[in-house]
């Protein structure tokens, strides 16, 4: 058998051979760490077809009567599987539950329902037509199709007493398949029988991919043909590299359960701070989105918190931002959790892929990633970054933690300056800092130090940005890579500015955590590295086994290669070779 590197863009098949057993292998985009061998189970979210099913004027209220039922029994069932899952999870399956009770939709299946629709045709009919709205917006509205589809099944699923479309039932652990997992089911996936995922669609930052990494479970998006993958068939799943293995060999399996043997050790037998093996420090913090998420950060060790996105907060707030004194609560509990250790906490991150009616501009924006959102939006609602700056100051009154606080979206100095005065006005202590989003910011990094104290590269939509490739679309995540050496560039440019102007530059996007990523982001100058807390004990074992200079050689490796896969092959070599 010849493994070869891996070549060709994700979703590519290749054949391997060369002891009489042929393997195939499939290449997606590898999104969660870690290897999963194990027989293959299919997601059961197969479009239910509704009869096209003819009623008389007279069965219309029973018919009407009928959908109220199942959308109300599928939103609470939504919301009863966020109480459970709690956490990023949570706002997520309250956002599908209001997508199902939207009196808009309701509204279109009793039109449908008064001209002889029946029930399970109508709602199925609405939704699509509601469906087309959406994947017709062209922005990030596009990427919450699979949330609706998912509303759909399981609300047609419900009207025709078909079993609700979800993971499969199993006694025995599996690898799941699915086209593209639903929050509804990643949230509850029970991770003693779920050995790992791949999806035929998603991206890097699709929520299969980030609830993934929270629950530490390998798993591989965009991987064309996967759905063809017979149940039953045996398949290994490298997270890390983006491989699919369809049916590997005896000798494959081996290697594989091998590594991940070595990688479980290495974790277990790594503790303390984050440093490379020459004791550079890199500490290793955690992003939240609230008090929820605090005690897996602690349980993983994390140094402090990185990033605090605010969002949750105002997104389950309704029309108006929550009390200061609510804000006040929910920003001490997650102060409280890291006594003499740093937090880093973003202000409200509104617009794009999460808008806010009470921040809205009132004028409909044709590309709303490239319209007023994050900072913009709260310079232009100069009470709402106020209130959230003051309920900060009360806080983190009498606690011994390092409270920083960053901005959002970012473009040049005025920005940068607009902040910190914002900062200063509240007569807020803690330091200033900019997220580096823009590539703009990235490449004028040394003026925004002007303004601010830090820089944290938010590398998701650093990638978006640089590659004019929506975040939210599956069918451009080879550029929301971020293994690509442009976006490596852009990372440099920041760290080399705050380096000279002795100040820290942190990453806190996904990239973070990825182990290999984030030695060659040591190597680059990167000062802390933030991330889901599922991530930070691998990160901090791989990093322990790398020097400082070994990690700035795969840098070097890295950004002279000229694709991402290259680049990600380059530093392996050096990380691995040395
Ligand atoms: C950390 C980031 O912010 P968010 O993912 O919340 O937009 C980022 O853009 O990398
Ligand atoms: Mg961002």
């Amino acid at each position: 058998m010849t493994s070869g590197a891996p070549a060709g863009a994700p979703g590519s098949r290749c054949e391997a051979g060369g002891t009489g057993v042929t393997e195939t292998r499939l290449l997606g985009v590898g999104v969660s760490h870690g290897v999963a061998i194990g027989q293959v189970r299919h997601m059961g979210t197969g479009v239910v077809e509704p009869p096209a099913r003819r009623v008389t004027p007279a069965d219309a209220p029973r018919e009407l009567a009928r959908t109220r039922r199942a959308v109300r029994a599928v939103a609470a069932d939504l919301r009863a599987r966020g109480t459970l899952a709690g956490g990023e999870a949570q706002a997520v399956l309250e956002a599908q539950a209001l997508m199902a009770e939207d009196p808009e939709l309701l509204a279109d299946a009793e039109r449908r329902i008064s001209v002889g629709s029946g029930a399970e045709r109508a709602i199925h009919d609405a939704l699509a037509a509601y469906r087309a709205l959406l994947a017709g917006a062209g922005d990030y509205l596009a990427g919450r199709v699979a949330d609706l589809d998912d509303v759909r099944n399981r609300i047609v699923a419900r009207l025709m007493g078909l079993p609700t479309p979800g993971v499969p039932d199993s006694d025995e652990p599996y690898v799941l398949i699915a086209r593209d997992l639903a929050p509804a089911d990643t949230a509850l996936l029970d991770t003693s029988l779920v050995l790992g995922f791949v999806t035929e669609e998603g991206g890097p930052t699709s929520h299969s991919a980030i609830l993934a990494r929270a629950l530490g479970v390998p798993a591989v998006v965009a991987v064309e043909g996967v759905g063809r993958i017979a149940s039953g068939t045996v398949v290994a799943v490298d997270g890390s590299t983006g491989e699919v293995v369809v049916e590997p060999d005896a000798a494959r399996r081996e290697r594989l359960a091998e590594a991940a043997a070595r990688r479980r050790a290495a974790v277990l037998n790594t503790k303390g701070p984050g440093a490379t093996s020459d004791g550079h420090r890199v500490p290793l913090l955690a992003n939240v989105g609230g008090p929820a998420d605090v005690p897996a950060a602690v349980a993983a060790g994390a140094e402090g918190v990185g990033l605090f996105r605010t969002e949750l907060l105002f997104l389950s707030g309704g029309e108006r931002p929550p009390e200061v004194a609510e804000q006040t609560r929910v920003y001490r509990e997650v102060l409280a959790a890291f006594p003499e250790g740093r937090v880093v906490v973003r202000v409200l991150d509104a617009g794009a892929d999460k808008p806010l009616a009470f921040l809205a501009s009132g004028a409909t924006e044709p590309n709303p990633a490239l319209g007023v959102r994050g900072l913009r939006a709260l310079l232009a609602h100069p009470e709402v970054l106020a209130g959230q700056l003051a309920a900060l100051g009360e806080a983190v009154a009498g606690l011994p933690v390092h409270l920083e606080v960053m901005a959002p979206m970012v473009a040049d100095r005025a920005d940068a300056r607009a902040f910190a005065e914002a900062c200063r006005a509240a007569g807020l202590a803690a330091s200033p800092g900019a997220m580096v989003e823009v590539p703009a910011a990235a490449l004028r990094a040394r003026s925004l130090l002007r303004e601010v104290e830090f820089l944290s590269v938010g590398t998701n939509d650093l990638a978006q940005y640089a590659f004019a490739a929506d975040r939210q679309v599956g069918a451009v995540s080879r550029w929301q890579d971020p293994w690509q050496p442009a976006l490596l560039d852009l990372v440099a440019s920041a760290a080399r500015a705050a380096g000279d102007a002795g100040k820290g530059c942190g990453v806190c996007g996904e990239a973070a955590a990825d182990p290999l990523l984030a030695c060659v982001l040591t190597g680059l100058g990167v000062t802390s590295l933030s991330m889901g807390a599922a991530a930070i004990p691998q990160v901090r074992a791989t990093l322990a086994r790398h020097t400082l200079a070994q990690c700035r050689r795969a840098a070097e490796a890295a950004r002279a290669a000229e694709g991402a896969r290259e680049a990600r092959a380059a530093a392996r070599g050096v990380l691995s070779g040395e």
